[in-house]
């Protein structure tokens, strides 16, 4: 399928009062398309609706209003062919222990209705790595392999969308590689579109072609990683004097100056407006040798943060 794995219209999620608390509006009219084939990244502090969206999608909560189709299927037209093309790695390790992890798969298998001469048990029990475990039981497996266990029951019906909700999260760094290179292998493979939510933002920055950052119940900005990146126009000029600097240098407006605990001078500065060279040039009319140069270009984090903080900005 060319065109786009999921689109989302409108999408809006009103939690209904419980008790004390009032109603709670988590997404506020959503409109997203994530594009067939893509590895895509959902970013958003705690609590802005990234889980909500998510579960949505998989159908395990009802939205309020708006429109969702999965792989051309209108959720409330088609229910059952949209359920089936996604799969959902969710956060919490919820895996039976009583059960081995063939029979998990298995059991996942029969829920979406898969016939079992169509079943994938073996192939997929390979594809995470836990055939030598396939007949233990759930209980007497470590937590980095009930997590890839979840990923296997995400894939059990050959979804074409996957959606991992904070894979990673608290994983040590050899599972995520593995994960990671699980994930890549059906995408690139499989042709499976791959949704992820992180909040490593690094993990976003390498991974994701494609990002949208949630806030507040609101996309707020969604861009190739790429162009997110460039939209950020500070950069920082580090220089190392030869000789100890008391006296900050004059610098033309717009060029924050600061001193590092190491002697080192930063000019934090918009690209768009002020010339490097123009920075060079002030640090050497105030009679400041320079032993070394170094420039800090922003990465994702700085995007998130200025986005985040700074609501509209987008
Ligand atoms: N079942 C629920 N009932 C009432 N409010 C809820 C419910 N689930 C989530 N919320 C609220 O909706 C908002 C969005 O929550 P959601 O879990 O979607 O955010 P999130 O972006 O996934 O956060 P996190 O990164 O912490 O998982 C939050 O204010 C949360 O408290």
């Amino acid at each position: 399928m060319g065109g786009n794995a999921i689109e989302i219209e409108g999408l809006r999620k009103t939690y209904a009062a419980s008790g004390s608390q009032p109603p709670k509006e988590a997404l506020k009219g959503v409109d997203l398309d994530i594009p067939a084939g893509s590895i895509f990244g959902l970013l958003g502090p705690n609590g802005a609706g990234k889980s909500t969206l998510i579960n949505i999608l998989a159908g395990l909560v009802l939205k309020t209003s708006g429109r969702v189709r999965i792989w051309g299927f209108d959720q409330d037209v088609n229910p059952r062919q949209s359920r089936a093309s996604i799969g959902v790695m969710p956060q919490e390790l919820n895996i039976d222990p009583f059960f081995t992890p063939r029979a998990a798969l298995e059991v996942q298998a029969g829920l979406y209705g898969v016939p079992k001469s169509q079943r994938i048990t073996d192939r997929v029990l390979k594809a995470i790595g836990l055939e030598d475990k396939a007949d233990a039981y759930a209980r007497n497996l470590s937590g980095g392999m009930r997590r890839r266990l979840l990923l296997g029951k995400a894939l059990v019906h050959r979804p074409q969308v996957l959606v991992l909700d904070e894979p990673t999260a608290g994983v040590d760094i050899e599972l995520r590689q593995m994960l990671w290179t699980n994930i890549r292998r059906l995408n690139e493979e499989m042709g499976t579109t791959i949704i992820l939510t992180t909040h490593y933002l690094e993990e976003a920055e390498q991974m994701c072609e494609e990002i949208a950052i949630i806030n507040n119940g609101e996309v707020i900005a969604r861009d190739s990683t790429a162009a997110l990146v460039g939209r950020m126009d500070a950069k920082t000029l580090v220089i190392h004097p030869d000789d100890p600097v008391t006296d900050l240098p004059e610098m033309p407006g717009g060029v924050d100056t600061c001193q590092r605990r190491d002697g080192a001078l930063c000019f934090t500065y918009r690209r768009r407006e002020i010339p490097t060279g123009a920075v060079i040039e002030a640090v050497r009319a105030a009679g400041i040798t320079i032993r070394d140069i170094a420039t800090q270009e922003p990465d994702l984090e700085d995007v998130f943060v200025e986005l985040t903080s700074s609501k509209g900005a987008a």
